[in-house]
């Protein structure tokens, strides 16, 4: 046996409520109350259509049946009037004669008559005519006899031995019928005719007797031509005429009776239900109708009335399934707007339902979750959770997991209630889903290690504290700061560590309270009561409906001394002797001190944002710039003299020294440049090195001097090819002149003789005093020998020549040897001025007051001597 199918399993297993079986039932109940509604009124429609049918069939017949009795026994009347006459036939022409004979024969004949009129109420008038209409003998008026008689005189002969009907004649605004038959002599030759005139009001008059007061219509036509006789209720304009229509189709074919369900008038275009009868014997049929309409008007208000309860009972019903039914929507809306997830567990702890929300976040199909203990969806971990949630309150949540059809393992916390479910005893587990809720947890708990550790780290000290001053949190930054104990911190008030405001006005600067934000430097005491700068920035804040002081204390003691240093530099800057310049690495000068105003001559506006090559007065090229500060970058400074233009244009020498300042990454940010005025420093130099290379009686160039000029004369000697002459001069007597002038009369001749040889020499030779009175002479660039020789004679001749100093006339002479350059066994000033010596010895020796040459070759020679 194949299990039922999918929908009908999850419709069994889904238990419907109570509430959902009766919605149920009562939705099938006002489905059969509708079809059962539907059905009696279609089958009431059929049945008023056919009671309607019947009743029209049953009149029909009855009237057929009716008037056949009548023109029966009419019939008959007339035929047994012709069967008479026909007895008499040969003298029938002459019963219009006023014979007796024929008198007699027509009262007769009339009286036979008269016997039938008077037998049938139907009948107005019984005749007979001759053969071409002309009324013989008559029951009653002139008038009806005449119409009659022209009706006959129409008929011509009749064809047959059948009585014969007329159409409608209006005789007295009478309408009537004309019934006749022939009457034949013995050789079939019609001689007369009998005619009874048959009253067609008495048969309207029998219609509407029994025709029913619902609207029917009841006529009587011809069955052959269909030509109206008789209607009830009449309508003008009809009579005797015919209608084609579709009941004469089935006369045409034979039809006896029949009922046309719907049958539209051609006379009134009314559309009727039609039962027709033929007449037995004669050409007539009855057709009673009725409109279908109002057949069906009854039966639409018969059938209102009859579905009016069905309508109500449907509507209670419809309005009680609705309500049950919103009750049970309302209930499961409520179940499955439940965010948390619902489960209903039976008493063996299978889940037999469970909300949306369950399904939906735990992704559980009925098919898979229903009739499944619940415990299939808890971790074994949480095995005994079911249980521990009883034990609890139910306001109680008891952790758990869930898994998820993924299976995830979804938290949850659990609650557990006992009810009803279906009328047997039921458990329900809801259950919240807490991921979310732990999730936010976590991030909180990673928040609060995050500003916990970002307070702990933090260098600033941060507080908080009683509007009262007390301390009631801190960080370590603080504690560390004032170096009390955990213990010992949650003692203090701020009057133990504040140093700069007394108590009072720390009580009130605390105490405000509000919540702006304050920033004020102050002075802290630590434990050992040594104290430091703080800033403290502070703000009230207001935390389960008490104020508090909330704070952050940063110790600026460095700041303050770094403070004071930038003052100091400032000042330093602002009142320094040696000018000062910062520019930026690329020589823009950014500040400039007054000292560096007063050496350029410039106002410190006219000096910021000018390139600092300004300050030089030498036109230092690019390269050599380049070449300053790649030193400058290398070293961190460079130092040299430079010089530099006034404004005025005043050139001067200047110490430069450059340094560079860098930032923390080491890029060089500022140059600062450091103007040392060294003009004195200069003169001094010189002076010293004038002390130096001079001699100080004569102001000629001394021994050092000397020596470098040689050496220098020497080297271009040397390097050009040419030849020079050092001649060693010492004074002939000059002991003398000390010995009976003294000695400044002494100096005063030396400074005399220096003025005088020099006068002798060219510019370009050197005269230098050895000391005493030895004196050089450096003759460089000597191409020739003579030329030496000329100087040298005339400096001969000079220092021989007398002297008048403070008149005294004073008189020496000077013996001079010259050492010429280049030589053989020389190669140093101090050889060459050896060699010079000697020849002035061998002067001195060979007499005084003459020259002695040592040649290249190194041989004295006297000029003069040969
Ligand atoms: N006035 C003066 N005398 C000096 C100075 N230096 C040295 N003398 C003297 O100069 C004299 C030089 O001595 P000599 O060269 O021997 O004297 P002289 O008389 O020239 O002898 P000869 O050279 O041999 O011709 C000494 O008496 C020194 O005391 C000086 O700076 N000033």
């Amino acid at each position: 046996m194949s299990a039922p199918p999918k929908p009908i399993r999850r419709l069994l297993s889904a238990r419907l409520a109570p509430a959902g079986v009766l919605s149920l039932v009562m939705g099938l109940g006002i489905a059969c109350l509708i079809l059962q509604s539907v059905v009696h009124l279609w089958s009431s429609h059929e049945h008023a259509l056919e009671e309607a049918a019947d009743s029209l069939s049953g009149l029909s017949a009855t009237l057929a049946s009716r008037l056949d009795a009548t023109l029966r026994p009419i019939d008959a009347c007339t035929r047994s009037t012709r069967q008479s006459l026909q007895g008499v036939g040969p003298v029938l022409p002459r019963l219009a004669d006023r014979t007796d004979h024929s008198l007699s024969l027509q009262e007769w004949a009339r009286t036979g008559l008269a016997q039938c009129v008077a037998s049938f109420d139907e009948l107005a008038d019984m005749m007979v005519t001759d053969a071409k209409g002309e009324p013989l003998v008559r029951v009653r008026g002139e008038a009806v006899g005449q119409a009659v008689g022209e009706v006959l005189r129409k008929l011509g002969e009749s064809p047959d031995d059948v009585l014969w009907f007329s159409g409608v004649l209006m005789t007295r605004d009478q309408p009537m019928l004309v019934a006749a038959l022939p009457v034949r002599a013995a050789d079939g030759e019609v001689i007369a005719q009998v005619a009874a005139v048959i009253r067609l009001d008495r048969v309207a008059g029998l219609f509407e007797a029994v025709r029913p007061a619902d609207g029917s219509v009841i006529a009587l036509r011809r069955s052959d031509d269909t030509r109206l006789l008789v209607r009830v209720p009449p309508q003008e304009g009809t009579l005797d005429r015919g209608v084609a229509y579709r009941l004469a189709d089935e006369l045409r074919a034979g039809s006896r009776k029949g009922l046309l369900p719907e049958l539209r008038s051609p006379v009134d275009g009314v559309t009727r239900v039609t039962a027709y009868h033929r007449l037995e014997t004669y050409p007539f049929y009855v057709a009673a109708s009725r409109s279908r309409a109002e057949i069906l008007d009854r039966w639409l208000w018969h059938a209102m009335a009859d579905s009016g309860i069905n309508i109500l009972l449907i509507a209670m019903l419809s309005f009680g399934a609705h309500a049950l039914g919103r009750r049970e929507r309302n209930f499961r809306a409520l179940f499955d707007a439940v965010s948390d997830f619902l489960f209903v567990l039976d008493d063996q702890g299978r889940v037999i339902h469970f909300n949306r929300s369950a399904r939906h976040r735990l992704g559980m199909r009925a098919s898979t979750l229903l009739q499944q203990p619940f415990a299939s969806l808890l971790d074994d971990a949480d095995a005994g959770v079911l249980e521990r949630a009883a034990a609890l309150a139910q306001d109680t949540g008891c952790p758990c997991a869930l898994k998820s059809d993924h299976d995830e393992m979804l938290p949850v916390e659990l609650r557990l209630m006992a009810g009803k479910w279906n009328g047997l005893p039921a458990r329900f587990v809801l259950c919240r889903d807490v991921s979310e809720l732990m999730q936010q947890q976590k991030l909180l708990e990673r928040e609060v290690e995050r500003y916990q550790l970002a307070l702990e780290r933090t260098r600033d000290g941060i507080f908080l504290m009683r509007l009262n001053g007390d301390l009631i949190e801190y960080n370590s930054a603080f504690r560390d700061m004032l170096g009390y104990s955990d213990e010992e911190m949650l003692r203090l008030n701020v009057t133990d560590w504040d140093a700069r405001f007394p108590p009072e006005e720390l009580r009130r600067i605390v105490g405000a309270g509000g919540a702006d934000h304050l920033l004020i430097e102050s002075r802290h005491r630590r434990r050992d009561g040594s104290e430091f700068d703080v800033e403290i920035g502070a703000c009230g804040v207001a935390w389960s409906g008490e104020k508090f002081r909330f704070g952050t204390v940063r110790d600026i003691s460095g700041r303050k001394r770094a403070e004071a240093r930038l003052r100091l530099y400032s000042e330093a800057f602002h009142h320094a002797a040696e000018g000062i310049a910062i520019t930026t690495p690329d020589g823009t000068v950014q500040e400039v001190n007054d000292a560096l105003c007063e050496i350029m001559g410039y106002r410190r506006a006219e000096l910021i944002g000018r390139n600092d090559r300004l300050f030089s007065a030498e036109d230092t090229s690019d390269a050599r710039f380049a070449e300053i500060i790649r030193t400058l970058h290398r070293h961190g400074f460079w130092r040299d003299q430079i010089m530099v233009r006034h404004r005025d244009g005043r050139r001067y020498p200047q110490q430069l020294t450059l340094s560079v300042v860098r930032d923390e990454a080491g890029k060089v940010t500022h140059h600062v440049a450091l103007f040392s005025d060294i003009s004195s420093l200069k003169e001094n130099e010189r002076a010293l090195q004038d002390l130096a290379n001079t001699d100080s009686l004569t102001g000629l160039p001394n021994r050092a001097l000397l020596a470098t000029r040689l050496a220098a004369a020497m080297a271009e000697a040397r390097q050009r090819g040419r030849a020079l002459a050092l001649a060693y001069l010492d004074l002939d007597g000059f002991k003398a002149v000390n010995d009976r002038h003294g000695h400044a009369m002494g100096d005063r001749l030396l400074v005399s003789m220096a003025s005088r040889l020099a006068q002798v020499l060219r510019q370009g030779d050197t005269l230098a005093r050895l000391g005493g009175d030895e004196f050089v002479i450096l003759l460089p660039d000597q191409a020739k020998q003579a030329d030496i020789l000329h100087v040298l004679e005339r400096v001969l001749a000079e220092a021989s020549r007398p002297f008048l100093i403070d008149d005294i006339l004073l008189q020496v002479s000077a013996s001079i040897g010259v050492s010429l350059f280049p030589q053989d066994e020389v190669e140093d000033a101090e050889g060459l001025l050896a060699g010079a010596d000697q020849a002035m010895y061998r002067a001195k020796r060979s007499g005084k007051n003459r020259l002695v040459f040592l040649d290249r070759g190194g041989q004295m020679r006297d000029p003069e001597g040969g």
